[in-house]
């Protein structure tokens, strides 16, 4: 299904697409920002990234400055929504943590989510199908993924749960044990139910990093020591790097504890040159 370009805005030299389509897995319309770097090139590749809570693909495209250097390396960034919208499912607007702005990247298995909470499908099946066949400018064998809190949990867990499938992934302050943090176990006992412990497993980037069978891990993943969600224990970066530890794959890992960081994109902005620059060594 093709695109829709509902704006075009220069920035960094490039051009930043304001795009909407139609989407099957979620069951409505989406809105996405495309991030077009200025290069003749025609294989282009691509980063995507996820955002967090409350989000839709505007809060980063506008404010966590990855097209500067993205414009330098001539990469294109995808920033899509968080969640299907507006499906007039009972409770889907109540929270913030959950329903809108808050799909997690699951596909979900009880009702009556399933009606098309479907962002793991969205995000790694449809939604590259469709730039990859609207955009042939862009090349579908250099993707990478990064992500920031909930998106930093969709870009680990859907790095690892399909080797091969991304280039590199990078993570800033990801909720990196979901079934041990609050926000993570509202989420799967809405999206999965209570009693579905293998489901939840399986989107949990801990979990998953015990069981890693590819070559050396190699991520990038940056927290704030001043993120209040680190403190309260939401994201439990340290549970992450112990099991990566116990499976021996950590040697490449960089978890880098940034002195003073918070959770906002004043911390985001501050290392988005840094995580674009390492995609770039894998992407280009
Ligand atoms: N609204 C929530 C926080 C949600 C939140 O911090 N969301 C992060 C991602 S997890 C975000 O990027 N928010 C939007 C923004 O800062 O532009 C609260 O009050 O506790």
């Amino acid at each position: 299904m093709s695109f829709t370009t509902n704006a075009t805005i220069a920035s960094f030299g490039g051009k930043l697409l304001k795009l909407s389509h139609k989407a099957k897995s979620t069951n409505c319309d989406m809105n996405l920002n495309l991030y077009m770097p200025p290069t003749s090139n025609k294989k282009i590749p691509v980063l995507f990234y996820l955002s967090g809570l409350t989000c839709t693909g505007d809060n980063c495209s506008e404010k966590g400055f990855f097209q500067h250097m993205a414009s330098k390396k001539g990469i294109a960034v995808v920033y899509p929504d968080t969640s299907p919208r507006g499906l007039n499912i009972e409770g889907e607007d109540d929270a913030y943590d959950f329903g809108s702005g808050a799909g997690f990247y699951v596909d979900a298995t009880k009702e009556p989510w399933t009606k098309g909470y479907n962002m793991y499908s969205y995000i790694t099946d449809e939604l590259p199908k469709a730039l990859f066949e609207s955009f042939d400018n862009l090349d579908s064998q250099k993707v990478s993924i990064t992500g920031h809190s909930m998106g930093g949990h969709g870009a680990l867990t859907l790095f690892l749960k399909n080797p091969g499938k991304y280039k590199s992934c990078s993570a800033f302050a990801p909720i990196a044990n979901p079934i041990n943090a609050p926000w993570g176990q509202k989420a799967f006992k809405g999206y999965f139910g209570e009693d579905q412990q293998q489901k939840w497993k399986e989107h949990d980037a801990t979990e998953l990093v015990k069981n890693w069978k590819g070559k050396d891990l190699d991520l990038l993943i940056d927290v704030g020591t001043g993120d209040n969600f680190y403190k309260q224990k939401q994201l439990l970066p340290e549970n992450f790097m112990d099991a990566a530890k116990e499976a021996g794959v950590e040697k490449n890992i960089k978890l880098r504890m940034q002195p003073d960081y918070d959770h906002s994109y004043y911390f985001m902005s501050s290392f988005a040159d840094e995580h674009v620059e390492y995609h770039s060594k894998f992407l280009l």
